[in-house]
């Protein structure tokens, strides 16, 4: 069955120019536009242009609302408030940035600045916001930005422009003021190197840059190790549909902005990212049979193999076509029973970095389901900032795992195999 593609105009930055921040080799494609007679067979993911959503900024704390941590007697309820906030908050300065983007009249301008403005901003307010929420515990923050770059000479526009984004953003919340060097200490309390003793924050300010970029999916990740477990999780998704994307053709007009949390033993939880009232527990898909389930990866070819997936697809009996998402909304959504299945399988020696699958991960567990490598170990977060693990990562219902399991490791036997007689 070939899936109805969505399509949308893509435009790039309008923010002043910092070339010097930008990775190499991570531009954009010009144009993303497809001709509507060339449908895929696979489902993206996008959103109708111009976003409508973009809720307007709340007056009261993001997290306090919620009867759900309020009712909980059990540990960590401080520290997941706390969370809720910063990643609410950090949404909201995302949000802002990718508004800029997406309704600026410069197309196709080469210029990343507006991701690093806003990957940098969202880092500095988890940060900052940790910090003013929980005064009184020790922290330690595992996260992806540092500062290096933008103390040099020609990033200081950027700064100033991040300084701002951060100061108008916790004006809302905080009576306030950070400097550009509050800024800066606040990115650089990421550097930890995290491990298996003591409490550590794994902190993604934006999963998905590229989708940011696009105008698609992206999350901000957050979770707690405790003595290397994760004990809880939040994921704020600015442009995730409130309703399952398995829908989204039908549902393309719904609300977006979701704010996925878990706590360990608690469940796992839903919000709207701008009605934190509207919290409702959530659970993986009950579905056993493979050919009623359908699949999660990458819009990115680079960041997984879609064609190992297809194989392992095809061997368990997966009919309906993989569904591509930036980001780790796809285990906010996965969480929630969009689809069954999500499958990883990055290229050969890449090394995956805990904040892309920590506060997935908790979400996940915390709704019924699991995430292990290709060899069915648990993802181990206990080893420093990156993952040690076997080939990929799986994620699906406790009922398909055995299937899954068989059907990667069969998958991944006959590829290896084809390789060696190449
Ligand atoms: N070659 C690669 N293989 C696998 N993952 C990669 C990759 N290059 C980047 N990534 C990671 O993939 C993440 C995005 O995942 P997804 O493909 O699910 O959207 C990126 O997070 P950031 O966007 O935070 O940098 C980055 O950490
Ligand atoms: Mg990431
Ligand atoms: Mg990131
Ligand atoms: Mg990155």
């Amino acid at each position: 069955m070939a899936s109805r593609v969505r399509f949308s105009r893509t435009i790039f930055s309008p923010l002043p120019s910092a070339s010097a921040l930008i990775p190499s080799g991570s531009l954009p494609p010009a144009s993303l536009s497809l001709p509507l007679s060339n449908p895929k067979p696979y489902r993206r993911l996008r959103l109708p242009f111009p976003p409508s959503h973009l809720p307007p900024p709340r007056s009261s704390p993001a997290g306090s609302a919620s009867p759900v941590a309020a009712m909980s007697s059990s540990s960590y309820d401080k520290e997941l408030a706390a969370a809720k906030k910063a990643a609410s908050l950090a949404a909201r300065l995302c949000q802002k940035v990718q508004k800029a983007l997406l309704t600026s009249d410069v197309q196709s301008k080469a210029d990343k600045s507006p991701v690093t403005v806003a990957d940098y901003g969202s880092q500095a307010i988890v940060s900052l916001v940790l910090r003013k929420e929980l005064p009184s515990e020790s922290f330690s923050l595992v996260a992806e930005e540092d500062s290096a770059d933008l103390r040099k000479d020609e990033a200081q526009e950027t700064l100033k422009r991040i300084t701002e984004l951060v100061n108008d953003t916790i004006s809302s919340e905080y009576s306030m003021s950070v400097s550009d060097e509050d800024v800066l200490i606040a990115i650089d309390s990421g550097k930890s190197e995290g491990g298996p003793v003591g409490q550590h924050w794994v902190l993604d300010p934006i999963d998905g840059t590229k989708g940011f970029l696009r105008g698609d999916q992206y999350a901000i990740a957050l979770a707690l190790l405790d003595e290397g477990k994760v004990v809880l999780g939040v994921l704020g998704c600015p442009n995730l549909p409130h309703t399952s994307i398995a829908n989204l053709d039908r549902h393309s007009q719904n609300k977006i902005g979701c704010l996925f949390y878990a706590k360990t033993g608690d469940g796992a939880y839903m919000q709207s990212l701008s009605d934190p009232s509207s919290n409702a527990k959530i659970h993986v898909t009950a579905t056993e049979n493979p050919a009623d389930a359908s699949f999660f990866e990458s819009y990115e070819a680079a960041h997984s193999l879609h064609d190992l997936s297809k194989a392992i697809a095809e061997k368990l009996g997966v009919q309906a076509p993989p569904v591509r998402i930036d980001s780790q909304a796809k285990y906010g959504a996965l969480a929630r029973g969009d689809g069954a299945i999500y499958l990883r399988f990055p290229h050969k020696g890449y090394r995956e970095k805990i904040w892309d699958h920590a506060a997935g991960c908790i979400v996940v567990a915390e709704a019924g389901g699991f995430a292990t490598d290709a060899a069915g170990n648990a993802l181990d977060f206990s080893k420093g900032r990156y993952l040690d693990l076997d080939t990929g990562i799986i994620v699906t219902n406790k009922k398909l795992m055995p299937s899954l399991l068989n059907a990667v490791q069969e998958s991944i036997k006959a590829k290896n195999q084809s390789a060696s007689h190449l």
